[in-house]
């Protein structure tokens, strides 16, 4: 452009702007190597080449890796190699910007994973996005910070039978894992029980008004108002929200949290026990056998499906930390799996173990659109209108200049978790379908409303042109339990999932009291004053009130998605019980192998699943620590 005073301005600001983007990026640590041949061996090397050997091999420098990574490496005479598939999350942008994170979903950073046909949701193939990056999921959540419910922590401990997993003794797990600090604005929450480990959470997302509205009519409806849902009585009496969604794994520069930044600081990172390779996918485990025993002794791995395979051994153990959909997969192209499934693809069986990608669980979500009489929507987030642009770039300055507005948000703002036999909520004269308990206990929910300042739908690739906001209701008990199995022996194509959604039928009527929930919170002042009732049209939900069963059945099934929380496909739970680990997270009937990640949920938690992640690893450490007498102090 020539330098007019206008076009002058616009470069100043799009340099400064680019300068200020820079800025929120952190570097890749030079510490990451790219290099395979300088941590593995060649595969079908002729030489007898050296290479290095490391006590742990950990697969996937997800929110659990990274844990285990930075926990284990405390003791200098550990030597940890974390072998990741993707390249770091901290350096990319979008996972920087608290909002952002929708625009790295359908990127080459992200696992492009579909459902099979969900024969209960209209033969629809569901996309579930997996990160594929240092941090894992944790670099691209929606950075909602609620651990679930003590309960479902005492389900773990009875299933696994061991007391060590249930909330009393699990708790300290979580404390060591967060840091939350007093904050004046917030009065009511006990900084006194709270943690001092390295993920910082706090009250640092936006919260726009719809959102805080939503809070106030819910307590009207009988929900009563919970200050802090990480507390030692969790969500009990569970009609209880928060004033913001709880805390969000924000910082006070608002910036997200991940597994990556807040595990694998410099200090970390420069440790010479410690090495991490990226563009490493682990293609399968290696073994041993010595009689009737098999002993993992590490891993091969290459960066493209054609590419040079590598080899690299793991003196102590192989530790699998690839996520509920990579850590089931690699077991089985490894040889542990259901010993049918595997010689159908002509796989030999290491291990028959029934229960690996058995008890797929997920969060279904279905979310209603209601039109914003104010306007004041966060559209413009993501532009879709020429009007949504000034007031993007606005968004952006301001969020550059102030670390204010709506960048700073985290989509789903303020939430409500209930049960749908509560009988304040949902009367028997007015609900005559029954329904089962599938809670963990009767303080655990079964239902979680939450709500967010734009409506949106195929996970933010399509945004509503007109204002609207969205509020969702997810089973976070659902009764449908999947599968997970391989397509192909190629390591490199994704497994076939099927979450079966909604086939328990009590699953379709848990939603729709959700969905009959929100539409009673949606008349309900102050929200209903956000809503516009003489706006038509059937893209929206404002005057779904009437709906028969029937109708919102058709709905539910229409437009259920995931909420990105799939689980327990190498459950830790007896053997007989379709288990594949035991409380010490190792796989049955292999010596040297754990899997510790969100895979080896017993039962799936009654709230969001990252912190589960994050305990669970810090858990892990403690126990391998212990068994091999390593120092727990950097
Ligand atoms: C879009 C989205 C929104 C979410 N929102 C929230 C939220 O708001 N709050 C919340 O608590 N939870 C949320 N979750 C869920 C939560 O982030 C995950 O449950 C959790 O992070 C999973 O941790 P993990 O350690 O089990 O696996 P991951 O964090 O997924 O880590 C697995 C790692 O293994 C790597 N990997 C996979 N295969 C291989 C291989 N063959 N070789 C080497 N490396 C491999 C991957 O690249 C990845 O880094 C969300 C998830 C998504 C996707």
């Amino acid at each position: 452009l020539p330098l007019g005073p206008r076009n002058k301005f616009l470069w100043i600001s799009t340099i400064t702007m680019a300068f200020m983007l820079r800025q929120i990026m952190q570097s890749t640590s030079s510490k990451l190597v790219t290099d395979h041949s300088k941590i593995g061996k060649k595969v079908g090397d002729t030489k007898n080449v050296d290479f290095d050997e490391y006590d742990f091999v950990i697969v996937g420098g997800g929110t659990a890796g990274c844990v285990l990574a930075a926990r284990l490496t405390e003791d200098p005479s550990v030597r940890v190699l974390v072998l990741e598939s993707g390249g770091s999350g901290r350096s990319l942008m979008f996972t920087r910007i608290p909002i952002a994170f929708a625009l790295l979903l359908r990127t080459k950073h992200v696992y492009q994973l579909y459902t099979e046909p969900q024969s209960d949701a209209k033969k629809q193939r569901k996309f579930w996005p997996r990160a594929r990056m240092l941090g894992g999921c944790s670099s691209i959540n929606a950075e909602m910070a609620q651990y679930g419910s003590p309960q479902d922590y005492d389900e773990w401990g009875k299933i696994i039978n061991d007391e060590a997993w249930s909330w009393k003794n699990l708790s300290k797990y979580f404390s060591k894992f967060e840091r939350y600090e007093d904050d004046a604005r917030y009065p009511d929450v006990n900084s006194g029980i709270k943690g001092k480990g390295p993920v910082r959470v706090g009250y640092f997302s936006d919260l726009q008004n719809v959102c805080r509205d939503f809070v106030q009519a819910c307590t009207k409806i009988g929900v009563p108002l919970c200050h802090d849902f990480n507390t030692h009585a969790g969500t009990k009496g569970v009609n209880r929200m928060s004033e913001s969604f709880s805390v969000t794994y924000i910082d006070e520069n608002r910036t997200r949290v991940s597994a990556e930044t807040a595990y694998l600081t410099e200090d970390v990172l420069n440790r010479p026990n410690l090495k991490i390779a990226i563009n490493a996918t682990v293609t399968k485990i290696l073994f041993e056998k010595n009689g009737d025993e098999t002993k993992a002794i590490g891993v091969e791995f290459a960066k493209t499906k054609n590419g040079q395979r590598y080899t690299v051994r793991a003196k102590k153990e192989v530790l699998v930390t690839a996520g509920a959909i990579h850590s089931p997969h690699i077991l089985m192209l490894s040889g542990v799996g259901p010993a049918d499934h595997l010689k159908s693809k002509n796989i030999p069986v290491v291990r028959d173990l029934p229960g690996v990608g058995a008890n797929l669980a997920d969060h279904p979500v279905v979310d209603l659109y209601f039109k914003d009489k104010h306007n004041k929507s966060v559209k413009h987030v993501k532009p879709t209108t020429i009007g949504d642009i000034p007031k993007f770039l606005g968004s952006l300055f301001e969020y550059l200049l102030h670390k204010s507005g709506p960048l700073t948000g985290n989509v789903g703002e303020a939430a409500a978790f209930i049960r749908t036999d509560d009988p304040s909520l949902f009367p028997d004269s007015d609900f005559k379908n029954k329904v089962k308990d599938t809670t963990s206990g009767e303080n655990g929910p079964d239902l979680e409303i939450f709500i967010s300042p734009m409506g949106y739908k195929e996970h933010a690739r399509y945004i509503f042109p007109m204002h609207t906001f969205s509020v969702h209701c997810c089973l976070v008990r659902p009764a449908s339990k999947g599968t997970l199995t391989l397509k192909t022996t190629n390591p490199f194509d994704l497994p076939a999932v099927d979450p079966k959604y909604l086939s328990a039928p009590e699953d379709i009527e848990k939603i729709r009291r959700g969905l009959r929930f929100i539409l009673k919170v949606a008349k309900q002042e102050p929200l209903s004053g956000h809503v516009d009732y003489t706006y038509k049209n059937k893209l929206l939900d404002t005057d779904r009130e009437k709906a028969t069963d029937e109708e919102l059945e058709e709905i539910i099934r229409e437009r259920v998605e995931t909420l990105y929380h799939p689980a327990c496909t190498c459950r830790m739970a007896p053997e007989a019980d379709k288990g594949v680990v035991d409380s010490h997270l190792k796989v049955y009937g292999i010596k040297g192998l754990r899997v510790a990640d969100a895979s080896v949920f017993p039962e799936i938690v009654s709230g969001h699943t990252t912190g589960a992640c994050y305990a669970i690893a810090e858990h892990a450490a403690d126990i391998i620590k212990a068994e091999y007498n390593l120092n727990s102090k950097a």
